[in-house]
Formats: structure tokens, C-alpha cells, sequence
């Protein structure tokens, strides 16, 4: 396996398998509404939740059949047992417990993909049987658009074509990078958590053109439609774009971006920006230590 692969991006659909998606908020989400919008069919997804009223929500939003663990207990064993490919998408602290709770329920050849920050692909591989293949992914929720970011690491038991069956299933709504284990909370740092990032960029872009005296629609709206617009020219044409030049094409000699730029590093935006990608990784890996000793 090499450390990167090429990213792979839209690539012609092939035939859907049958999904589990066991618990159903932001992640999991996201990964359906991506999902439902590209390659898979609704009668070929069974989802779960932990409460009744979840479930009933998600059931309507999407048109999936979702059980509720707190009606049937066996709910993540029905819908896992059904699934080619299992996608884990409970908080982290919950997701060993519900490996091993579907354990003895799975196919043999059924690929378990875990969402979850910080859960390693050993505590995965532990808490399922013996030969499961397993996949530690690291999504993001612009999946949901078609335009998300996945990191795969494949466990021990997941051959190539396991590997590849989980990446041409996302590639369909977004980018996917098989990569190390050692490289993940790094990616999470920048991919994983990121959306919060240019959403909060968005955030103040506004309040600030508000306090400028803007109406707050307006405002919201230059602020969005300014992170989607440089958003795609960033990832638009051959791939080649890059950030700087991008940046420096809007900077005028003594214009107004200039004393913009200025503004943001005298106020310490790189640190910032540095600081916020550091603590995501530097959080994931506190909580892999955590989950760990705390086993
Ligand atoms: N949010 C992100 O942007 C993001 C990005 C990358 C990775 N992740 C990872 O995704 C995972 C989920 O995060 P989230 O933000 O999606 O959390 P969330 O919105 O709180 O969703 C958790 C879901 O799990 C369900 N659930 C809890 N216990 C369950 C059980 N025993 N059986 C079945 N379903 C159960 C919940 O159902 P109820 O609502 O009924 O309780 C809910 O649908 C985390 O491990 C996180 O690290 C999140
Ligand atoms: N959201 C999850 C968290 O905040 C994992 C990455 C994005 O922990």
C-alpha cells in the first residue's frame, strides 16, 4: 500500500452493495445523503438509531428503513447482518462496544467501516471476529454534497478489493485517499474537522460585515457564496490550482486586500489557523489514548 494513492474522484457508478448504516446523526448522515444522491438505491440500506424519534426523523428525511435499538434491541445485529458493507457511525466511545456487539451477526466477507475519531484499527479488529475486514475511515460532512473528503485505512483483513469496494462506494460522492494509520490525525486535523473551519471563517466574515452596517441576509450570503467561489477555482481546472498564487491574484499593490492580508497576520491568523489543525490531531490521538487505557 502505497502512503498516498491518487485520489479518486466521481468515477463511474458500479453496482451498489447492500450498506448498514449503524446510528444515523451528522457522519452517518452525511455519508447516506452522498450515497442516496450518487450509486445506492434506498431498498439497499438499513439504518439504525438508539432512540425511536431519531429514527422516525431520519426514515423521512432520507426514505430508508431505520430500527431503533431502543425498540428492538437486536436493531444493529438485523441491519449489520443484512450489509455488505457496515458503516460504524456512533461517537467514539461507543464504537468497540458496537463492533463486538455485531460481531457474530456479520457476514464473513461483510467490510466493517468505522467513522470514528480515534479508534484504531487494532481496537477495531479486537472487538470483531477473527478475519473481519475492517476499514478506519476518517469522512467529513460535505460528503452529503458530493464534494467530501475520506481517508481509508484499511485493517489487516481488508484485501485490495475490500479496500476498493468502500472507495469506489464513497468516490462516488467525494475524494478518498488510502492512507497509513500514522498519517490520520493529521488528516483529520485538516479534512475531518475542516468544514467546521470555513464555516466559522463564513461566521465572521458576516457578523463582521454586519457590524460594517450590512442587513444580516446580505451579509450571510457574500460571506457563502465568497467560501463556495473560491472553494471551486481552489479545486477547479487540472488540480494545479494554488492557494498562494489564488490569494495573491485578489491583492492589489496597496488595495484593499493587501490591508486585509496585513490585518490577518498581524492578528495572527497562520498561528491560529497552525494552532487549530494541531489541537484536532493532537485531540485525536488524546482520545485513542484515553479509549485505550481506559479498556
Ligand atoms: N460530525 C462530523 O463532522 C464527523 C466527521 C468525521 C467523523 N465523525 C465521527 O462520526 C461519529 C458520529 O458522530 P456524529 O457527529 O455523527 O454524532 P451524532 O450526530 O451524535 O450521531 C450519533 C448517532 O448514533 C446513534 N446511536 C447512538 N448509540 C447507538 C446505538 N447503540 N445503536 C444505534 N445507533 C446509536 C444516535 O442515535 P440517537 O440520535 O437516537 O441517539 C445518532 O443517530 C463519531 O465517532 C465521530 O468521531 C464525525
Ligand atoms: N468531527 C468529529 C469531532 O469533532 C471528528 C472530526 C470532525 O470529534
Amino acid at each position: 500500500m502505497s502512503s498516498t494513492a491518487a485520489p479518486q474522484q466521481n468515477p463511474a457508478p458500479t453496482a451498489a452493495p447492500r450498506v448498514a448504516m449503524l446510528g444515523l446523526g451528522s457522519m452517518n448522515g452525511a455519508i447516506l445523503a452522498g450515497l442516496l444522491a450518487s450509486s445506492v438505491q434506498p431498498e439497499d440500506v438499513v439504518a439504525t438509531t438508539r432512540s425511536t424519534a431519531t429514527a422516525q426523523a431520519r426514515a423521512q428525511e432520507h426514505g430508508v428503513t431505520v430500527l431503533a435499538e431502543a425498540e428492538d434491541p437486536q436493531a444493529n445485529q438485523i441491519a449489520a447482518g443484512q450489509a455488505d458493507i457496515i458503516f460504524l457511525g456512533v461517537k467514539p466511545h461507543g464504537i468497540v462496544d458496537l463492533a463486538g456487539s455485531i460481531a457474530d451477526s456479520l457476514k464473513p466477507d461483510a467490510v466493517v467501516v468505522s467513522v470514528a475519531a480515534a479508534i484504531s484499527v487494532e481496537m477495531l479488529q479486537g472487538a470483531l471476529g477473527q478475519g473481519q475486514p475492517v476499514i478506519r475511515s476518517m469522512p467529513n460532512t460535505p460528503l452529503s454534497v458530493g464534494l467530501g473528503v475520506v481517508g481509508l485505512v484499511p485493517g489487516t483483513h481488508a484485501s485490495e478489493s475490500d479496500t476498493r469496494r468502500v472507495q469506489d462506494l464513497l468516490a462516488a460522492c467525494g475524494t478518498v485517499h488510502v492512507i497509513e494509520e500514522s498519517q490520520i490525525d493529521a488528516l483529520t486535523g485538516i479534512s475531518g474537522s475542516g468544514p467546521a473551519y470555513a464555516f466559522y471563517l463564513a461566521e465572521q466574515m458576516a457578523e463582521a460585515g454586519v457590524r460594517l452596517g450590512l442587513d444580516p441576509a446580505l451579509a450571510a450570503d457574500l460571506a457563502a457564496q465568497t467560501v463556495y467561489g473560491a472553494g471551486k477555482m481552489l479545486v477547479s481546472g487540472d488540480g494545479t490550482a494554488d492557494a498562494a498564487a489564488l490569494r495573491k491574484a485578489v491583492c492589489s499593490p496597496n488595495g484593499t486586500t493587501e490591508r486585509a492580508i496585513d490585518a490577518f497576520d498581524e492578528h495572527g491568523f497562520p498561528a491560529a489557523v497552525a494552532a487549530a489543525v494541531t489541537a484536532s490531531a493532537t485531540r485525536s490521538a488524546e482520545i485513542t489514548d484515553e479509549l485505550r487505557n481506559a479498556r
